[in-house]
């Protein structure tokens, strides 16, 4: 298929774990109960494709392999075995800062990257006003790098590695490091080069940034595939798995490798997924799935939204206004003491609040519909919600449904600073002006 731009087949990449001095020593000392070195398997026989105007987004645990596929990929990590096609020219943003000098200041670093990307001084020259204008740290582009934040250091270097328009880009955990508005702004100049025929690699620990940007996504786990497909099916899989014993886990996974194996929809991906008319990433980002973490029976939580004043469905909030979380909960039979909770969770699923609503006995099965109103006091950010339906003084768990319902909050510039805003009520009591004589 001659929109391939990346095509890789049975890459594997083997460490070999390092001897210790200790461990050296004792196998010199007791030959015969040596403990040998043992290779280590980061990424198993991975087999993936990727089109023009396609982002594929890869997730899995820590540790999984996704950083080493990408190393391989844009080669700077070769592979034990396996092979790489590349058609064009490739720009990676590996590990935040792995490209950048920080002895070099920021206009430095724009050549110094430039040549480890393969572009030479001239080309860098006529985009270097335009690195500077994306960037957009302002004085610090002169000064040393090893003086950056992570998130100027993002800043640069995603400026850089889209700044060369490649053919395919890859991006290890860029869009979680710079805030919110550099996020945004990241992923529109991700969209423009998709639109205009590139194609993208990334990794994120967002489930956000994947059901908003791919149109497919893989899940690595021991460096294997447990899946590859539409962001909605993988990222509810690999959310339920969030929340199981290991064993639990590893018998799903199990499970999934070999229906991926099995099943041609999810073993054969390439392209885009089409679901009524509209793209998987459309549907994806106006109507992300629950990802499912416990469903014991007798009660769900069937839907959760956020409306305006107007009672409009919106994702995007801002500080100071009021907004309505509404709730669909459905009972199967009779069941008393049933609570609702709902919690904010950032990003990386720390709860920001949250609280618990009891019901009133319901004498019958039914569903209920539940609204909670607030003044919004988030500044800016990327949330979710997590809403649960249980009884018994809330021990008996009936239905969790986490990481649902995304929203992003981008309020006009306040003199605040973090993501609240406490409405703080300032004044002067006293205010004494020494004299001067
Ligand atoms: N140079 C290396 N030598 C030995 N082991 C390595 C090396 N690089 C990575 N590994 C190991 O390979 C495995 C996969 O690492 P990798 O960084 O690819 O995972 P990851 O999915 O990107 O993790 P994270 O989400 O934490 O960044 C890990 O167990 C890691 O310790």
């Amino acid at each position: 298929m001659q929109d391939v731009v990346l095509q890789i087949e049975n890459l594997t990449k083997k460490f070999s774990a390092k001897q210790s001095p200790g461990r050296a020593l004792r196998n010199a000392l007791f030959p015969s109960r040596a403990i040998l070195d043992r290779s280590f398997v980061a990424v198993d026989d991975v087999s993936l494709k990727l089109s023009r105007g396609e982002v594929v987004g890869i997730i899995g645990h820590n540790g999984a392999g996704k950083s080493t596929l990408l190393k391989m990929i844009s080669g700077v990590v070769p592979p034990t075995s396996g092979t790489v096609k590349i058609q064009g020219r490739v720009s990676a943003m590996l590990e935040l800062g792995s490209a950048i000098n920080p002895e070099y200041s920021g206009i430095e670093n724009i050549y110094y990257y430039g040549a480890v990307l393969g572009i030479d001084r001239k080309t860098m020259k006529s985009l270097e006003e335009k690195i500077i204008e994306f960037a957009d740290i302002g004085q610090h582009i002169n000064r040393p790098v090893k003086f950056y934040s992570s998130g100027m250091k993002a800043r640069l270097s995603f400026a850089i590695v889209t700044s060369i328009n490649p053919d395919i880009l890859i991006v290890d955990e860029i869009l979680s490091v710079g805030d919110a508005a550099f996020s945004a702004k990241s992923a529109a100049r991700m969209r423009e080069l998709i639109g205009s025929g590139a194609a993208a690699l990334i990794v994120s620990h967002s489930v956000a940034t994947m059901t908003s940007l791919c149109d497919r996504v893989v899940w690595l786990d021991e460096g294997k595939v447990v899946m590859n497909g539409p962001p909605s099916e993988v990222i509810t899989q690999y959310s339920a798995t969030m929340m199981m014993s290991s064993a639990a886990r590893k018998q799903h996974l199990l499970d999934l490798i070999s229906t991926d194996k099995s099943t041609p929809k999810a073993a054969a991906p390439s392209g885009k997924t089409e679901k009524k008319g509209i793209s998987e990433k459309e549907a994806a980002r106006s109507e992300p799935p629950p990802a499912m973490i416990v469903n014991n029976g007798g009660a769900s939580i069937e839907a959760v939204e956020i409306v305006d004043e107007k009672g409009r469905p919106t994702r995007q909030l801002s500080s100071g206004q009021h907004y309505t979380i509404k709730i669909t909960a459905a009972t199967e039979r009779v069941i008393n003491d049933l609570s609702i909770g709902l919690s904010i969770r950032t990003r990386n699923g720390d709860v920001l609040g949250g609280q618990i609503y009891k019901l009133k006995n319901r004498k019958a099965p039914g569903t209920v519909n539940v609204a909670c109103s607030f003044l919004n006091p988030i500044v800016t950010g990327h949330y979710y919600l997590t809403c649960d339906i249980r009884s018994d003084n809330r021990k008996n768990i009936h239905h969790i449904i986490d990481l649902v319902t995304p929203f992003t909050v981008l309020s006009p510039p306040k003199n605040c600073v973090g993501q609240i805003d406490f409405n703080l009520s300032w004044s002067v009591e006293n205010d004494q002006v020494a004299k001067v004589s």
